[in-house]
């Protein structure tokens, strides 16, 4: 039994320059493809045999000649860029046929996306056509053009209704596999038994009837019963497709709605065999194959050969000729059938006297669809034979429609598990958001509730004595009235018609009810956002935001003007001049450096904490090495609660103002609540999932009050110059009070880091979180560990635009976030903003389509990136 000869390369990625825009031209981005070789019959199996590389096709330089492509010639159409590519895989003498993706992950859409692809087939012989499936025969050989492409822009559910499943390379991957597994005929199937023709009947038969079969008795009588004075079929290009629902009887709706069914997993085994038997040999029949003669599968493939009959036999393995011809001319080329007489099988070996066509199931297990075996419909002789044993119709079905329902429940789990492993790192958001203003329900869980003021409050009293460490916390309504006032938007509308971040008590206490009042309406429709979308709430792109007035120097054309760039050269700015960064802005709580209370007078240098309070020393005891691996778990349900830190019996904050002016100031914690905005990033890994994370992850750390988040916004990665390209981050921006000292808050942004995994490779490099602290109240310094302001804030659009969307009374040197935004250098690479990004389901999980691995820790890995060459000073 030989295997499939197929050969699959994926993901092979490289830059290219194609697409319409102007833009694409010039910057070029990430295309990916996916191939797979349908190799001439026998190659793997005497590749196998002979263990020698020149018996078989060398993927290597199968991945050279795509990539070359790829990165050669611009062309406007990934579908031309799909067609180049396979004819250059068709150049390798062992390819018969090959089936080619392309990907264009940075496409620039308006939309969240994960990817857009096209999937076309290309074979030098019909045959290659078969083993691609009859799907694709459908698909090239039955429309007008034989250069037919079959698009899909996945990852977006208005488009794919594939959303659930989208965003997860290895379901979609196995969703198309599933597709094309399911309606194809195995090379092997065909192979064994030779690429046999008809020898004498070029008469066809047409399936006029396609419910003629409801009943399997029909369909069996069909299968021997054919009418030899059909016409012949008509010239390729008024062939119309062939739909599933044409297909005989219920028998072809089973594998249809099996490879459906299917969704996101792969049909393997025995039910992409029963479809592949079905749907091929529904194939051949409309082909005309029952032709009286020698009609088998393998003239499925080598049906509109009849013409060239009489051409002289190719050997299998001889060397077929470079596929020059062009999508247009193959249908020509194809009819020549110039390897019409191939059949390295001879009529010996080939099943004699089957009479059915259908695909015999009963040798099948989960080795696969080459257990498939086919037979001719009559001998060469024209005569009928007597129908070999073979399953009957309604077991067939049986089978079909059990693989399917198999195939089905294994896809819906693997949904859930994706589901899972996206969701698992976070709360439910009731979990997270479990009272409820409406119901009077108290807080479950104290701890969720962090408010900076009570904070101080409870301090302060516990200062003075009057605090004990059981004392609960405020509740949450106790907001001040200015936060409550905020609930009512200017439009005068009803509390909790939209949500502020600004109000996080609120958050954790009064929100519950209805997630979609998290989405804040009122911003969104007050930016115009994307009006026509169903749902309006979710993004802003990025000509709206031009609207906006955020972009004056675009010129509002459209994506031609604003079409994001994906690679930011940075050199003049690393080589800027940090000093013409104005003195940092204004601040409305005003901040006297804190008397740092002792009991948390970090020792970073020993990396050893001095003082008695245990919780808060759990939280940072494990103060960040960048390099170091921390194994720590973050376990929210043994999170100290800022009542600890506070209320500690030996607390002298207050007291110890004078011996805290000596000390670092970014050791010192606030008196009061200090605001803090933070950067976060990523773009490797489940980036969405572990954004959300570090949300939540902060509103559960003590001593930290997040008063907003700003939208997610989908930008092209700045890198530096020399560096590969990488795929577009997702970033926003988080804006909070806190109680910690800055290096406490800095330890919080790396614990953060270090539970996601981050990595670090090289500067700038790909990273699955990067949390930076943009700014600390009025905080200067110049630290190499905490520099404040962030150095390269104040020319990232990637942190100023979700920054100008929240609302912070900080500023890089009082000048507006947006207006700065407006001029940093990698302003379009912006792509889109999504504005409920914490509780929508319709974002990408992936900040792009192709995943990249995230990078690992492993003992050789060079961490000699330093941090003072990581922080550019
Ligand atoms: N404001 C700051 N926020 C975060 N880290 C800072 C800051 N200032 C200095 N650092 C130091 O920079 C080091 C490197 O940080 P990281 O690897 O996250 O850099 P990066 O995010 O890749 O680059 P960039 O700083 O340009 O954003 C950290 O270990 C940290 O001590
Ligand atoms: N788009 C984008 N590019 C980056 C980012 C980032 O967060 N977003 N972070 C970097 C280093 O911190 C380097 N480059």
């Amino acid at each position: 039994m030989s295997t499939p000869n197929t050969v699959t390369l994926r993901g092979l990625s490289a830059r290219g320059y194609h697409g319409v825009l102007p833009s694409e031209r010039a910057e070029g981005q990430i295309f990916s493809a996916d191939v797979t070789l349908f190799l001439e019959p026998g190659v793997l199996d005497r590749a196998a045999a002979s263990d020698d590389i020149a018996q078989t096709v060398d993927y290597s330089q199968v991945a050279n000649a795509v990539v070359d492509v790829i990165h050669g010639e611009p062309v406007n159409l990934i579908e031309t860029l799909a067609d180049r590519v396979a004819q250059s895989v068709l150049a390798f003498s062992a390819v018969a046929g090959v089936e080619v993706t392309i990907h264009k992950p940075q496409a620039p859409l308006e939309v969240a996306f994960d990817d857009v692809a096209v999937t076309l087939v290309r074979g030098r012989t019909l045959m290659a056509l078969a083993v691609a499936g009859p799907d694709q025969m459908g698909n090239l050989a039955f429309t007008a053009s034989p250069a037919s492409a079959l698009s899909a822009v996945s990852g977006l559910s208005a488009v794919s209704g594939l959303s659930a499943v989208s965003g997860l390379d290895t379901l979609t991957g196995a969703s198309a596999a599933a597709t094309s597994a399911a309606v194809a005929p195995t090379p092997s199937s065909l192979g064994e038994h030779g690429a046999h023709r008809s020898e004498t009947d070029e008469q066809v038969a047409i399936i006029d009837e396609p419910d003629a079969f409801a009943d399997p008795d029909d369909l069996d009588d069909y299968l021997t019963e054919v009418d030899e004075d059909q016409p012949a079929p008509p010239p390729w290009g008024e062939r119309s497709q062939l739909p599933v629902d044409d297909l005989p009887g219920d028998f072809a709706k089973a594998a249809g709605a099996g490879a459906v069914a299917a969704g996101g997993a792969a049909l393997t085994g025995a039910a992409a065999a029963a479809d592949s038997a079905v749907r091929a040999g529904s194939s051949a029949e409309q082909d005309g194959l029952f032709d009286g003669q020698a009609g088998s599968a393998d003239d499925a493939a080598y049906a509109p050969g009849h013409a060239a009959e009489s051409e002289p036999a190719a050997p299998a393995d001889a060397a077929p000729v470079p596929a020059q011809h062009s999508g247009e001319d193959f249908a020509a080329h194809s009819e020549q059938d110039e390897y019409s007489e191939q059949d390295e099988y001879s009529d010996e070996q080939r099943p004699q006297g089957a009479a059915g066509f259908i695909g015999e199931l009963h040798n099948m297990d989960d080795s696969g669809p080459s257990q498939v075996h086919w037979h001719s419909l009559r001998t060469e002789d024209g005569e009928q034979q007597p129908q070999q044993p073979h399953h009957s119709f309604e077991e067939l079905q049986a089978q079909v429609a059990q693989e399917a329902a198999e195939v089905a429940a294994a896809a819906a789990a693997k949904e859930a598990e994706f589901n899972a492993a996206v969701t698992s790192a976070e709360p439910a958001a009731d979990e997270q958001y479990a009272a409820s203003a409406a119901s009077g329900e108290e807080e479950e869980d104290p701890t969720r509730l962090v408010n900076i003021n009570e904070v101080f409050h409870s301090e302060a009293s516990a200062a003075e004595g009057e605090g004990a460490p059981e004392e609960a916390p405020e509740p949450a309504d106790a907001v001040e009235p200015a936060a409550e006032a905020e609930h009512v938007d200017e439009a005068g509308q009803e509390e909790n018609a939209y949500v502020d971040f600004q109000e996080t008590a609120d958050l954790d206490t009064q929100q519950a009810e209805d997630d979609a009042d998290y989405v804040d309406y009122q911003d969104t429709v007050a930016l115009g956002t994307n009006p026509e979308a169903e749902d309006n709430s979710e993004y802003v792109d990025f000509q709206e935001t031009t609207a906006l007035g955020t972009n004056p120097q675009a010129d509002g054309q459209g994506l031609a003007a604003q079409a994001p760039a994906d690679h930011f050269t940075t050199t003049e700015l690393e080589g800027g001049d940090q000093s013409a960064m104005p003195p940092y802005g204004h601040h409305h709580h005003p901040v006297t450096q804190a008397t740092p209370h002792e009991a948390f007078d970090f020792n970073y240098e020993q990396d050893t904490m001095v003082g008695s309070n245990s919780l808060i020393s759990e939280l940072f005891d494990n103060r960040r090495d960048p390099w170091q691996d921390t194994s720590n778990s973050w376990v929210a349900s043994q999170t100290p609660t800022w009542q600890d830190a506070y209320t500690d019996p030996t607390s002298q904050l207050e007291q110890n103002d004078a011996a805290n002016q000596s000390g670092d100031p970014l050791d010192r914690r606030p008196p009061h609540a200090a605001e803090f905005v933070l950067s976060l990033g990523g773009n490797v890994g489940g980036v969405l999932a572990a954004l959300r994370d570090a949300v939540h992850k902060l509103q559960d750390t003590p001593g930290i009050e997040l008063t907003d988040v700003a939208p997610l916004a989908r930008t092209a990665a700045v890198t530096l110059p020399d560096q590969e390209p990488q795929p577009d981050y997702l970033n926003t921006v988080i804006v909070g009070l806190t109680g910690l000292s800055p290096r406490e808050l800095l330890a919080v942004c790396h614990r953060l880091e270090d539970e996601a995994g981050r990595v670090r490779t090289e500067r700038w490099g790909i990273r699955t979180l990067d949390v930076d602290i943009i700014c600390y109240e009025g905080v200067t310094s110049d630290a190499p560990d905490l520099t404040l302001p962030h150095p390269r804030a104040h020319e990232r659009a990637f942190v100023l635009l979700p920054w100008s969307f929240a609302d912070s009374e900080l500023s890089l040197d009082g000048q507006d976030t947006a207006q700065l935004a407006d001029v940093a250098p990698d302003r379009d690479g912006v792509r889109w903003l999504a504005l409920d990004w914490l509780e929508t389901d319709n974002l990408p999980t992936l900040p792009t389509g192709q995943y990249i691995e995230p990078p690992y820790a492993d003992e050789d890995s060079d961490s000699s990136e330093d941090q003072s060459q990581d922080n550019g000073q």
